[in-house]
């Protein structure tokens, strides 16, 4: 990595540039796609940028990019506004869209194309599919590429100014299970040698095994910023007991400084936080009789599915929703909320009547299947000059 085109006093970690995002909001008529958003990407790290679909996450990075105009807020590289940085692409490689290839052009000859375009020799261009794996097919027409293929390439393009930071949008999207484990790796070692990375994706499960950091996002708000490990630890595991006075061992509990038991709507209860053990000998010393303990892990998918719920709730325009409850937050039972959880936006809804901890086979909330009739990206998403080109930052609006 040679580095960037910044200035010196630029906003620097051990090994590279920090990427920041202040107070970003984008509205679309009547559609607020990004809500007042700030985060951060460290160097010598993945950040994975996760929401659902529609929550906000391309359009973010449109305007990280300088591809479309932010209605305000604006992105900074290493503390430098993108807008002002001298070359943007030797400083950030970006894959927005699937890549758009001349089928009847080699992968090489794709490569040179960009790489005079951003003034780099065409040396580099072997170098890249070589860092891809692709050298191989260096001569090969990419029309006859496959989608991991062409996944690979569009990094390739996006490498080709040695940049310290890369942004990929659904980088997984289309790839196979070896396909993801060796981007993963890829993107392991790039980020070692200090480069910054920020992967979107509306799966966590498919990042889980790729990331450091979380920024999470619905309906275009942060929902939470911080370590992958943090938030693991706040889907710690509860244990569920029916016994025949649940408020009083929650008060018995409560006496053992164990704050964090709550009734649920089948009237068991959940305790985060205490061993069955030490449940049981509380309830023997209280007088009240257990009938069944059960342990029960939340996996990081439902934590973030109940994060996120919200969106659904508003995208599918339940009936009787209106202001959500002081304090609402993640489901019942489920601790609390991981150190870097956001309050819920403003207009974000409450549950619905029956949301409560989820079932054992807790899967997406309703809704969350096949997108509505007729969704898909709007008219005039895109780039119109060129569609399905990888971003070459600082274009158009
Ligand atoms: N050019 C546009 N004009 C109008 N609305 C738009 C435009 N681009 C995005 N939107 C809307 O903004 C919201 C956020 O869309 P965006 O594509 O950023 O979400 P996303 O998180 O990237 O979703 P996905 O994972 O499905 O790509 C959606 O409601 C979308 O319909």
């Amino acid at each position: 990595m040679t580095g960037p085109s910044l200035t010196k006093d630029d906003r620097q970690g051990p090994g590279g540039p920090f990427l920041e995002v202040h107070s970003l909001t984008k509205q679309f008529k009547s559609t607020t796609a990004v809500n007042n958003l700030s985060f951060s990407a460290p160097p010598g790290s993945i950040t994975g940028f996760l929401g659902p679909n529609g929550a906000g996450k391309t359009t973010t990075l449109r305007m990280m990019l300088g591809l479309i105009q932010p209605t305000s807020g604006f992105a900074t590289v290493g503390g430098v506004p993108f807008q002002t940085i001298a070359n943007p692409a030797r400083s950030v490689g970006a894959v927005l869209d699937s890549l758009s290839l001349h089928p009847k052009r080699s992968a090489l000859g794709h490569l040179k194309i960009y790489a005079s375009a951003i003034g780099v020799p065409d040396a580099r261009a072997s170098e890249v599919l070589a860092l891809v794996g692709l050298s191989e097919v260096a001569n090969r027409k990419a029309g006859a590429f496959s989608l991991g293929m062409r996944q690979r390439l569009a990094l390739a393009t996006a490498l080709l100014g040695d940049p310290p930071v890369l942004i990929l949008d659904e980088p997984a999207n289309g790839l196979d299970p070896e396909g993801i484990a060796w981007l993963r790796d890829f993107l392991k070692s790039y980020a070692k040698r200090g480069g910054t990375v920020l992967i979107s994706s509306h799966l966590l499960r498919e990042v889980e095994q790729t990331v450091d950091n979380i920024v999470m996002i619905s309906r275009g708000s942060l929902v939470y910023q911080g370590t992958l490990e943090d938030l693991r630890a706040s889907g710690r595991s509860r244990v569920l007991v029916s016994s025949s006075n649940p408020a009083g061992l929650a008060t018995a509990l409560a006496e053992k400084n164990v704050t964090d038991a709550q009734v649920l709507p089948d009237g068991r209860l959940a305790v985060v936080g205490l061993r069955t053990e030490d449940i049981t000998s509380a309830a023997e010393a209280a007088n009240i009789q257990i009938f069944g303990v059960a342990a029960e892990t939340v996996d990081l998918e439902q934590l973030f599915l109940s994060m996120t719920a919200g969106q659904f709730v508003a995208q599918h325009g339940q009936p009787g929703y209106g202001q959500p409850p002081a304090g609402y937050g993640p489901p019942p039972g489920y601790g609390q909320p991981p150190s870097g959880y956001a309050p819920p936006p403003q207009n974000y809804g409450p549950p619905p009547q029956n949301y409560g901890p989820p079932p054992q086979n807790y899967g997406p909330p309703a809704g969350y299947g096949p997108p509505p009739p007729g969704y898909g990206p709007p008219p005039g998403y895109g780039d119109p000059q060129q569609p399905g080109q990888p971003q070459q930052p600082g274009g158009g609006n």
